[in-house]
């Protein structure tokens, strides 16, 4: 149950919302864990927000919905354990989280490609950010990276130890 104030002409109207929200998990202070996802609103990322919001966790998500879609994440607004802010990882980000997956990032070619430079700096300076912030405040950091990391690769399946065959100055270079 949710109670909303809306302003009427000179005082304020009292709205009883019913709100119904996916299934939580109760976790314990000492096993709920704070969970930052910046990308969040995104597909892999919000699949994940609600993973995580339903075994119990407290998740911040972080996104500036340059592809990603605020409906994607609005059955959890309101709830308790969830926070959604509007926000460009390419400046830096103050909060304290014990966990971060880092997933914003434009991940298509027409959406990388879009504004190369600006694609550049979310994956340099966003991810810069989002190490200090885990330094910061003892975080563990997952990153999810992309298989342009091999560019055109000679093998398949990549393992761990390939290099890649990389393209430095083609048109995904952005996103390698
Ligand atoms: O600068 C940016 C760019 C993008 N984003 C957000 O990042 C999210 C990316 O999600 P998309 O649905 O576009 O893409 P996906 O969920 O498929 O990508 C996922 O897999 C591939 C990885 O490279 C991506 O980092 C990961 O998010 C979107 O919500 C988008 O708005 C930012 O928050 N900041």
């Amino acid at each position: 149950m949710l109670m909303k104030e809306t302003p009427s002409c000179s005082n304020y109207q009292h709205i009883t919302v019913s709100q119904k929200y996916p299934p939580v998990k109760f976790l314990s202070e000492k096993d709920r864990k704070r969970i930052l996802i910046t990308g969040g609103a995104g597909f892999v990322g919000s699949h994940l927000t609600d993973k995580l919001m339903m075994d119990g966790h407290e998740v911040t998500v972080v996104d500036n919905f340059f592809t990603g879609r605020k409906r994607n994440v609005e059955h959890w607004i309101g709830h308790e354990n969830f926070e959604l802010i509007n926000h460009d990882v390419v400046e830096p980000l103050y909060i304290e989280v014990d966990q971060i997956y880092h997933l914003a990032s434009p991940a298509s070619p027409p959406n990388y490609m879009y504004n190369p430079i600006k694609t550049l700096k979310t994956n340099t300076i966003g991810t810069l950010n989002m190490l200090g912030l885990a330094k910061r405040v003892g975080a563990r950091l997952l990153l999810a990276s992309t298989s342009e990391v091999y560019g055109d690769p000679e093998v398949h399946h990549q393992s761990e130890d390939y290099w890649g065959h990389l393209n430095p100055i083609g048109p995904r270079a952005c996103y390698d």
